[in-house]
Formats: C-alpha cells, sequence, structure tokens
C-alpha cells in the first residue's frame, strides 16, 4: 500500500491529507487542527469539500468565542486585537464598506487597513478564522503561564521573551522575531519583571540578547498608535512613565549585566544594553544604530550622557545626533562594545566567556559593580528623567508623528 501525506493551507487552514491508495479503492484521510477524530470519507473530493463546510463554526461558537475574549487574563497585543476586530467585522458586516479615515487618525486607519486588508474574505470564514484565533489565544495565554517546577532551567510564562537559567546565568531573550524583536509595551513590562526577578534568583550573571536576525529593532512603532481617552497627551505622558521606570529598571539592576549583540540593534534597547552593561560582546556583523532625529525624537536610556562619556561628544554626536550607524569594529574601537568575535565562532566564544564569568564568586561581582556604579547612579536616574520629559514633549511634535505615520504607511498591511 502506497502512502502519501500532503499539507495543503485551505486558505483559512492547513489541512493535512493523507492519501492512501488500495487495490481497487481510494480513502482520504483529513486531519483538522481542531477536531479530534479524523475523518475518513471518500472520493469523490467534493464530499470533501461538504464536509470541510459543515466544521464551521456556528453562531453559538462564534457567540462564544466573543466571550471568551472578554474573559482573556492577558492582553494579547495590538496587532491580535486588530486581527479580532477585523475578523469580528468581516464575520457581522462582510467586506470593508466604511470611508478610509484620514491618515492622522492612526487608530481608526490601523482598524481599517486590518479590515480591508481581508478583502472578499466570505462572511463564514472570517467567522471560523475568529473562532478558531480566540481558541488558539486561550490555549497559548494559559499555557504559556504554566512554570515547569523543580528543574534548573525555567522558561517562565513570558508572551514575548525567553528566559532560562541554567549554570549560573539567566538569560532574557527578546522574543519577537518576526517583528525584529521591536519592543511593544507588554515586552517592556515583561523585560522590567524579568530583570527584577534575576536579580533575586540565584544566577551570578545577567545576559540580554535577541531571537532572530535582529537584536531588537527599538520601539516598537505601533505603539503610538493605541491613543487612550485622554488623547495624545495622555499617551506622551503614560510613555514618559513606562520609558522612566524601564531605564530606572537597567540603572539599579544590581548583577554583572552582559548583552550578547550576535545582529542589529536599534533605538532604546541599545542605550540601556550599551550604557548599563558591564560588557557587551557583538558577532563582526552586529550593527548600532540610534535614528533619534530621523524619528522626530531625542536621546534616551541616559544615551546622552553616557555616551560622550564612553566614546567622545564628537562621535556621541555623529551616532545620537545624525543617527550614523555603527559597525560592531566601529563600536568596539569607541569603547561601546567589549570585544567583537567572528559571526561562526561567537556563540562559542561568548559562552566559554559566560561560563567562566558565572563561576566567579557572586558577592564580589556585585559589590564591584555596586562601586563603579553608585557614584553615578543620582546622576543616572536625573538624566534618565530629564530624558523622559523631553521625549514626552517630542512625541507629540509633527517630526515625531510624521516619522511614524511614514513607517506605519509604509507597512500598510498591518
Ligand atoms: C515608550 C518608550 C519609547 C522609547 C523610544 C525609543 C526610541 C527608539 O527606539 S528609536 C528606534 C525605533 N525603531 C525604528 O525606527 C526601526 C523601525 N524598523 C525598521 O526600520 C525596519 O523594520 C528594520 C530596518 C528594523 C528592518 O527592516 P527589514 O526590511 O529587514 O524588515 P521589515 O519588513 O521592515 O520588518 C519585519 C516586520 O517587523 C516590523 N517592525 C520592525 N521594526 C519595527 C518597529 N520598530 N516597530 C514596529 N514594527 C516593526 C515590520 O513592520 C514588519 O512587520 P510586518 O511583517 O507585519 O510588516
Amino acid at each position: 500500500m502506497d502512502k502519501h501525506s500532503i499539507l495543503v493551507c485551505m486558505g483559512w487552514e492547513q489541512l493535512e491529507i493523507r492519501l492512501q491508495k488500495c487495490e481497487g479503492w481510494e480513502q482520504i484521510e483529513i486531519s483538522l487542527p481542531n477536531c479530534s477524530s479524523l475523518q475518513v470519507i471518500s472520493f469523490p473530493v467534493v464530499q470533501l469539500h461538504l464536509n470541510r463546510t459543515a466544521m464551521r463554526a456556528s453562531q453559538k461558537d462564534f457567540e462564544n468565542a466573543m466571550n471568551q475574549v472578554k474573559l482573556l487574563k492577558k492582553d494579547p497585543g495590538n496587532e491580535v486585537k486588530l486581527k479580532l476586530y477585523s475578523l469580528y467585522k468581516q464575520a457581522t458586516e462582510g467586506p470593508c464598506n466604511m470611508p478610509k479615515p484620514g491618515v492622522f487618525d492612526l487608530i481608526n486607519k490601523a482598524k481599517w487597513d486590518a479590515w480591508n486588508a481581508l478583502g472578499s474574505l466570505p462572511k463564514e470564514t472570517a467567522r471560523q478564522n475568529y473562532v478558531d484565533l480566540v481558541s488558539s489565544l486561550s490555549s497559548s495565554l494559559e499555557s504559556s503561564s504554566q512554570v515547569e517546577p523543580g528543574t534548573d532551567r525555567k522558561s517562565t510564562g513570558y508572551e514575548t521573551l525567553m528566559v532560562t537559567s541554567e549554570d549560573g546565568i539567566t538569560k532574557i531573550m527578546l522574543n519577537r522575531p518576526t517583528k525584529k524583536n521591536a519592543l511593544n509595551v507588554e515586552m517592556y513590562h515583561e523585560i522590567m519583571h524579568a530583570l527584577k526577578a534575576a536579580s533575586k534568583d540565584d544566577s551570578a550573571i545577567t545576559v540580554l540578547t535577541g531571537n532572530g536576525d535582529y537584536y531588537s529593532s527599538g520601539n516598537d512603532l505601533t505603539n503610538f498608535t493605541d491613543i487612550p481617552p485622554g488623547g495624545v497627551e495622555e499617551k506622551a505622558k503614560n510613555g514618559a512613565v513606562l520609558l522612566r521606570e524601564f531605564v530606572g529598571c537597567f540603572i539599579d539592576f544590581p548583577k554583572p549585566l552582559i548583552a550578547w549583540s550576535m545582529s542589529s540593534l536599534w533605538g532604546i534597547f541599545r542605550s540601556p544594553s550599551l550604557g548599563y552593561s558591564i560588557a557587551v560582546y557583538a558577532s563582526d556583523r552586529a550593527t548600532f544604530h540610534t535614528p533619534f532625529s530621523h524619528l522626530g525624537q531625542s536621546p534616551e536610556g541616559c544615551s546622552s550622557y553616557t555616551f560622550p562619556k564612553i566614546m567622545s561628544p564628537a562621535k556621541a554626536t555623529e551616532m545620537l545626533v545624525f543617527g550614523k550607524k555603527l559597525t560592531a569594529g566601529e563600536a568596539c574601537a569607541q569603547g561601546l562594545v567589549t570585544e567583537v568575535f567572528p559571526d561562526s565562532t561567537f556563540q562559542k566564544e561568548v559562552w566559554t566567556r559566560l561560563k567562566a564569568f558565572a563561576k566567579l564568586p557572586p558577592n564580589a561581582m556585585r559589590i564591584s559593580k555596586e562601586i563603579i556604579r553608585n557614584r553615578e547612579k543620582e546622576k543616572l536616574h536625573a538624566v534618565n528623567a530629564e530624558e523622559c520629559s523631553v521625549l514626552q514633549g517630542r512625541w507629540l511634535s509633527d517630526e515625531c508623528m510624521n516619522a511614524v505615520v511614514n513607517f506605519l504607511s509604509r507597512k500598510s498591511k498591518l
């Protein structure tokens, strides 16, 4: 008997179809992701289509899913909310029938784009997709809050990070590779949480890195689109509070902190990673970029203070004011990076060092870091407060708004 297995994407989901060719007759097994039993039907294929139609979500399933959304314990983030919104509208009203909102009406434009992108997707399919999405959200949010007990290696319930602890090293890895590890609001909170937990766990050192080809692309520019009832002023104020708290966590972090960059690092994550780390290791293909002026913004993460000290005022100006991108070699020559390794041996070289550091007496390392940092702590907190207050104003400027709108309209498929 010949056996073949084919994965077929049917627009709304993937079906696994197994063909079994037996003597004199043929049989198809269909495996549906949300259906526990395998369906076994015979040709013709039209029957397959009818069967799939029968599996579509009923109005009741749809209503249940809508109720389930209200019960989600964690905010699923803007992208998912937009997806839910667009599927809901498509399922209830059909193709987008609203006039396109103005370019500055960021939230309604993002909603409109998402709905419009569904084109002529049938209402039933949208309803099914909505139900499937809610079901996957419910299970992923439930399972992600489970912590593996009793092991040395932990991966805790983070949505945007992978945190592991092993051999005295806690590794915090930004984990939104499809978004180049851009920091959405949830990620800011999770990093703060992970740093606080790492400061109290029994590891000796903490490592920060990013999953995928970008360590981080900086602040998630869609953060600017989620405008609260108090308007853009309230948004800017909340952003400044969040940023101040976020950077404050790095300033106060008590253990040796090591940034490990195999790839490009932009904006917000760069300043704290470079300015506050004891050591920064980079692969020779890593680059470092602070396009504050390009985005109508100003330096953050205490970079306006630490960079001129580490580099020189002239070099810091090139980077912070003109947004010059540095290669790993240049960043190392200017003191922002500790050591650069060839990409091919990077992991091995860095792990060798980290494992050796993690064996050093942890209290001695803590105290040494404290004595280096304490003299500067008050100053760093003051600089952080000033930078956040200046940024709060920048976020309300036309220059900043235009830069964000340009980025978002470049990716109008949001
Ligand atoms: C509240 C505190 C605020 C603190 C302020 C901090 C200031 C900063 O952080 S300044 C730095 C801001 N970051 C940027 O300006 C980078 C913007 N991104 C890009 O220019 C490009 O994405 C890239 C050069 C990093 C990568 O380009 P590439 O062509 O390789 O990939 P893309 O197709 O553009 O990206 C893939 C995917 O990821 C999304 N994405 C990437 N970066 C961001 C970001 N910073 N914010 C939001 N989304 C981002 C991109 O839109 C793509 O998504 P889709 O696949 O859904 O289109």
